[in-house]
């Protein structure tokens, strides 16, 4: 499937949207970058470059730890330095959050569209809620959302489809009803266990495998494309 091409009979009756954080609004790895680091110099390890970190984003921040201290432990060294990381992870990527990251084209445009075209908006992500909330705001787009799940706001996170059920129950919406937009295969795994729909963006972070991979009902190029695709169905 190419990027633009979507089966758009799936947007038919579509109501709300739940989009995705990381890889779908913000290109957040720098901000992902500065914070690994610094938790890693702590340990006196050597800083890794933002690529390698780009292919371990997406399964969230106990994920992401563990992964890192990989690089340079076995899983009993890893589990041993954990916590401690853990810590020095957050304190640093609190200390930065959002002020390397920027946003990809035409989010806010496409946020504003799916609002004037009557959806009702919700935002899940893995990154914990204490990250994810003063991001959206710095960035001036909690306006758009009425729920924000992060990865610890709930016991399960994607590719679990727990947030995404939940979004559609706080909405008392179909989850045919409610389309998931997202840049991973978290996204669409997630979105296919809820029976959501699904889009996915090519522009972010996939676990270094291609998006066109990712069993979706369409790859558009950015969301605003998104909000133009389910407003010629609705
Ligand atoms: O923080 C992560 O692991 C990924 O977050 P996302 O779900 O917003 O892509
Ligand atoms: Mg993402």
């Amino acid at each position: 499937m190419v990027a633009g091409t979507v089966k758009q009979h799936v947007l038919a009756g579509v109501r709300a949207a739940i989009i995705d954080l990381d890889g779908t609004m913000l290109d957040t790895v720098p901000d992902f970058h500065v914070a690994i680091n610094g938790m890693r110099a702590e340990f006196d390890l050597a800083p890794i470059s933002a690529e390698a970190i780009k292919l371990m984003v997406g399964k969230g921040s106990e994920n992401l730890i563990r992964t890192v201290l990989a690089l340079d432990f076995d899983t009993a060294g890893v589990e041993q330095r954990f916590e401690q990381a853990m810590d020095a992870y957050q304190r640093h990527y609190l200390a930065i959050n959002g002020q390397f990251s920027t946003l990809y084209p035409d989010v806010e445009a496409g946020l504003a569209a799916m609002k004037a075209a009557g959806l009702r908006l919700a935002c899940v992500t893995n990154k914990p809620i204490a990250f994810a909330l003063p991001l959206l705001k710095q960035k001036n787009l909690d306006g758009y959302f009425e729920i924000v799940y992060g990865g610890d706001s709930l016991p399960q996170k994607k590719p679990h489809p727990m947030p995404l059920l939940q979004v559609c129950a706080d909405f008392d919406l179909a989850p045919a009803k409610v389309v998931a937009i997202g840049d991973s295969s978290n996204d669409a795994q997630a979105a296919r266990a809820a029976a959501c729909p699904v889009l996915t963006v090519p522009y972010g972070y996939n676990h270094g495998h291609s998006i066109h991979d990712t069993d979706s009902d369409g790859i558009v190029n950015t969301l605003l494309e998104a909000a133009q695709f389910i407003s010629m169905q609705n």
